[in-house]
């Protein structure tokens, strides 16, 4: 059986691949102190603002940042906190494909997440100062933070039916 770490980090994993973002799926999981999921997201435009209108581009031809996906797109770690259905987030733990953003740091933070577990961390050095500012935020604000060590390899899903 599965630990219950490598657990949440899977459900964030599958998460991750309903991400139309044809560059980068993140996903994220919210799990609460007693180990139930309280939300789960993945990297998308806002609801209602549809994907044929609005642009999944890292770079703009023509320089215009609208034309990229970044003033759009709303982070895994943000659809996570706010799909809860009102559940507070306060005190708990959540679970992420990639280390979060300045911007999702400061939410985590302010909806009162406790600790944050990640998977890989986008930063190549210390130069990416979003993720610099990021874990200085996330750790002055004493919210534990820790890579996820895998404790299996893979976590296959069979959907053959199991008696065949
Ligand atoms: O904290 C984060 C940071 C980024 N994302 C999403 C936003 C974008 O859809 C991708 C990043 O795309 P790049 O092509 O790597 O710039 O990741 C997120 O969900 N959470
Ligand atoms: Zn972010």
């Amino acid at each position: 059986f599965i630990s219950w770490d490598d657990y949440f980090m899977a459900i964030a994993f599958l998460s991750a691949e309903r991400s139309k973002d044809p560059n980068r799926q993140v996903g994220a999981c919210l799990v609460s102190q007693e180990g139930i999921i309280l939300g789960i997201g993945y990297n998308g435009f806002p609801r209602g603002c549809s994907d044929d209108k609005l642009p999944w581009a890292k770079k703009s031809a023509r320089g215009d940042p609208l034309e990229t996906k970044y003033p759009y797109v709303v982070h895994a770690e943000v659809n996570a906190i706010l799909n809860t259905n009102h559940a507070s987030a306060a005190g708990q733990k959540l679970y992420v494909t990639m280390f979060p953003c300045n911007e999702c740091a400061k939410i985590i933070i302010q909806s009162g997440v406790s600790e944050v577990l990640y998977f890989v961390e986008k930063r190549i050095d210390n130069s990416d100062h979003v993720y610099v500012a990021s874990h200085n935020l996330l750790s002055m604000a004493g919210v534990k933070v820790r890579k996820h060590q895998p404790q299996m390899a893979q976590i296959p899903i069979n959907f053959q039916d199991p008696r065949v």
